[in-house]
Formats: C-alpha cells, sequence, structure tokens
C-alpha cells in the first residue's frame, strides 16, 4: 500500500522556505520535511494540506503552485509525498507536534537534514525557482 501524504513548501515574501524538524515521538526522528500529513478518507490532497498546516503551525495558508508527485520506498512503508508551494494567509507559526521550525534560503535548505522522501521535492522546487 502506498500512503498519500501532502506537504508544503511555505514561501515567504523574501524567498524563503519554511521547513520543520520532526519531535523524537514523530517517525523519523529529528529530520526535516515540509510539514504535512496523510491524506484521510474523503478529503482531496489540497484539503488535507489546509487542515494539517492548521493542526500542525496553526497557519492558514493559500496554494499558489503544484509540484510532481514523488512516491518514496522507506523500509517499512511506502509514501506518495504530494507537494503544494504556498505563501501564509493568515496566523503565526505556534508548533504542535514538531521540535523546531524556520525560514530557509537556498543554501541552508540543501544543508538540512531530510527525511529521504523530500530531497527529489526540495530539488525540484529548487530548479522552479531559479
Ligand atoms: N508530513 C510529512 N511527512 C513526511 C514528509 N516526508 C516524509 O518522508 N514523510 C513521512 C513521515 C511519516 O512517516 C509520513 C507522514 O505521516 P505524519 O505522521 O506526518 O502524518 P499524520 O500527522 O497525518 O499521521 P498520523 O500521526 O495521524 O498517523 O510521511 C514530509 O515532507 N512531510
Amino acid at each position: 500500500m502506498i500512503i498519500p501524504v501532502v506537504c508544503a513548501l511555505i514561501v515567504d515574501d523574501d524567498g524563503r522556505v519554511l521547513a520543520a524538524r520532526r519531535s523524537l515521538s514523530m517517525d523519523l526522528p529529528g529530520k526535516w520535511e515540509f510539514p504535512g500529513g496523510k491524506v484521510e478518507l474523503g478529503e482531496t490532497p489540497e484539503e488535507a494540506l489546509i487542515r494539517e498546516i492548521k493542526e500542525e503551525l496553526d497557519l492558514v495558508v493559500r496554494v499558489s503552485a503544484t509540484l510532481p508527485d514523488y512516491v518514496h520506498h522507506y523500509k517499512e512503508k511506502s509514501i506518495k509525498l504530494i507537494p503544494f508551494v504556498c505563501s501564509v494567509v493568515s496566523g503565526k507559526v505556534s508548533l504542535k507536534e514538531h521540535e523546531s521550525w524556520n525560514w530557509f534560503n537556498r543554501n541552508e535548505l540543501q544543508q538540512l537534514d531530510w527525511a529521504e522522501a523530500d530531497i527529489p521535492i526540495l530539488k525540484e522546487y529548487l530548479l522552479i525557482v531559479t
């Protein structure tokens, strides 16, 4: 079974992107990711994204673009990561699950210890913003 997971590349006015670090109680502890989560039954991916970002960060976001989906096989499971490029409509970040977060520029993004599935997504994003 392939689990659909949505994730948000939230971009600020300076072109920096928000990344969040998974806490020790989550899967893939300590890894950086684009926040998001599993699509629930009856939801569109976009609905899931808006819900997850509100739940995890307390932000309201607007989708501005989509990037290609990417299937990644971890040892114990396979996920289809569905990325959305977003901007903040309202709110201030308040972490509900993650250990930390920040805005990162292009170079900083490339230094993070990413969840493996995110690496091709980041590469694709960096290609389109050059
Ligand atoms: N949200 C998110 N999950 C990712 C990314 N990259 C990646 O490999 N994953 C993995 C980690 C998890 O195994 C899975 C998503 O599960 P999750 O735990 O974040 O989602 P959720 O809140 O809906 O799950 P749950 O706690 O309700 O079970 O996908 C990413 O960029 N964002």
